[in-house]
């Protein structure tokens, strides 16, 4: 097909030219334009790539768009060959990869990216980025959380004991990535700062992050406003231990996403152990993508429910015999029978306890105990509660409580209905079922779909978004 004589640089911008065609602009200036052709022997085209990793980022994601470009400028019979850059400085040839689509790549062997385990300190912001806070990166950790004080129960036994697997064995047991995903309040960051810890205490030389995802997508927008992207990936890929949490905020955010699959990708296959959580399971999360999705479930992905009622009396015991209280097993019941949204509550409501006992050097009894939950409603019906909500909307729409909680379906009544919801979920805490609750028991999927309604009406819909700025002034500002 060839009659033309090309040398590789043609037959490359050739190839270019189609692979810009299928490649968002962004991709292609990532991991095409710093490739160099190298030679063209036959129909067999050498083209240079800066590393190993590179290799397999482009056999990973490319591979059909090389295979097309290669057609179009060599024809069928056109082969493509790798020559990887290695930090030793000599090269590479990797077998020809994209023949194989969608082929994980082997474990990489080569040198992993320079790192000096026992030097953590070094680690610490090498990319200039300004939003560190003055925190050093090494210590997201809190040693406050610890599996000894982690109460197990029926609620949460495969993911502590998965956590404990992978805090014994890094990287090695098969549970990598390790995914923790429940409610809110539940213990996942507890459990996944734990497992930190306990890598820390046994590892001092291993580098352990703990960074939240709302700090993660931070500190790659600043990387990407000074034009340092390079600098974050490499630093996440010094990476023993990379424990992200809350993941489901990484949904919709592309190029965030772009670059954590990268990192994912290189930790992994250098046998550095990922836990991330999550509000909710893998197959729930919307807005991430399906390859990120995939990955992970390689690992293990295990949940925590609301404890059940002995564990929430072993919280309590667990709470108090850290402060040093003892306190009748009568009141640790009642405290038990009386909070059942999760484990964030029952510790608030705790301190409360001790805190009022303290002040009024009072014994903490029945009657003290009912005070304080007493309290903690009238204080936060000063704040806003889902009753003040309740009662706003329905006023405002001019429904009543009842048909409120009722089971209408009549337009006039789901819309308010599905409004008060959703200044449920933004005003308090309340887990998705209790609020589900508190509207005649529905269920907490009934909760999700009104808010996305009304979220996308208030995006869309001029009028609507005017009626929740309104309403949303009896409100005031969120706590
Ligand atoms: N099993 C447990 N034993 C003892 N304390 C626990 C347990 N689970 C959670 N806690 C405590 O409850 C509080 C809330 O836990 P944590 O912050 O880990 O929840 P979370 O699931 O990450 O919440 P969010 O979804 O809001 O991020 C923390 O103070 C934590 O120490």
């Amino acid at each position: 097909m060839q009659t033309v004589v090309r040398d590789a640089k043609s037959v490359w911008q050739e190839c270019l030219r189609i692979i810009r065609e299928y490649v968002p602009e962004q991709s292609f200036k990532t991991w095409f334009e710093p490739i160099v052709p190298a030679r063209l022997v036959g129909s067999t085209l050498t083209i240079q790539v800066p590393s190993e990793f590179f290799y397999e980022w482009l056999e990973e994601n490319y591979v059909h768009v090389l295979r097309r470009a290669i057609d179009h400028a060599i024809g069928r019979q056109g082969m493509l060959e790798y020559s990887v850059i290695v930090d030793r400085g000599d090269d590479k040839k990797p077998p020809m990869g994209y023949t194989v689509p969608n082929q994980r790549p082997a474990p990489q062997n080569s040198a992993p990216p320079a790192k000096k385990a026992s030097e953590p300190e070094q680690l610490r912001n090498p990319f200039e980025l300004p939003d560190l806070d003055g925190l050093e990166l090494t210590s997201y950790l809190n040693p406050i959380y610890t599996f000894e004080n982690y109460v197990e129960g029926d609620f949460n036994r495969l993911a502590r004991s998965a956590g404990q697997a992978v805090a014994s064995k890094p990287g090695v047991t098969s549970f990598n990535p390790l995914m923790i995903y429940g409610g809110v309040g539940l213990g996942k960051t507890h459990l996944a700062q734990a497992i930190g810890n306990q890598i820390k205490a046994s590892n001092s030389g291993k580098f352990v992050l703990f960074v939240s995802t709302e700090k993660f997508m931070n500190q790659f927008v600043m990387a990407v406003r000074n034009n340092s992207i390079q600098n974050f990936t490499n630093f996440y890929l010094q990476v023993d231990v990379l424990i992200l949490d809350d993941v489901q905020f990484l949904a919709g955010k592309e190029r965030t996403q772009e670059t954590f699959f990268h990192i994912f990708n290189h930790l992994h296959q250098t046998g550095k152990q990922i836990i991330m959580t999550s509000d909710r399971p893998p197959k729930d999360l919307q807005g991430l993508q399906d390859r990120l999705l995939s990955r992970f479930k390689w690992g293990l992905s295990a949940d925590l429910q609301m404890p059940d009622l002995e564990s929430r009396i072993a919280i309590i015991m667990k709470k108090l015999h850290g402060d040093g209280v003892d306190i009748d097993y009568e009141v640790i019941e009642y405290l038990a029978h009386s909070i059942d949204t999760n484990v964030r509550e029952l510790e608030g409501v705790v301190v409360s306890l001790i805190a009022q006992a303290t002040l009024l050097r009072r014994e903490i009894d029945m009657n003290l105990a009912r005070q304080v939950l007493r309290n903690i409603v009238q204080d936060s019906e000063r704040e806003v509660t889902i009753e003040t909500i309740m009662e706003t909307i329905s006023q405002h729409y001019r429904i009543s409580l009842q048909d409120m909680k009722g089971k209408s379906r009549k337009k006039e009544i789901v819309f308010p209905r599905q409004v008060a919801m959703y200044f449920a979920k933004d005003y308090t805490d309340l887990s998705l079922k209790s609020i589900g609750y508190h509207f005649g028991g529905r269920d907490h999927s009934t909760v999700i779909h009104a808010i996305q309604t009304i979220s996308e009406l208030k995006e869309h819909n001029a009028e609507v978004k005017a009626q929740l700025q309104e309403l949303q002034k009896n409100f005031g500002k969120k706590s």
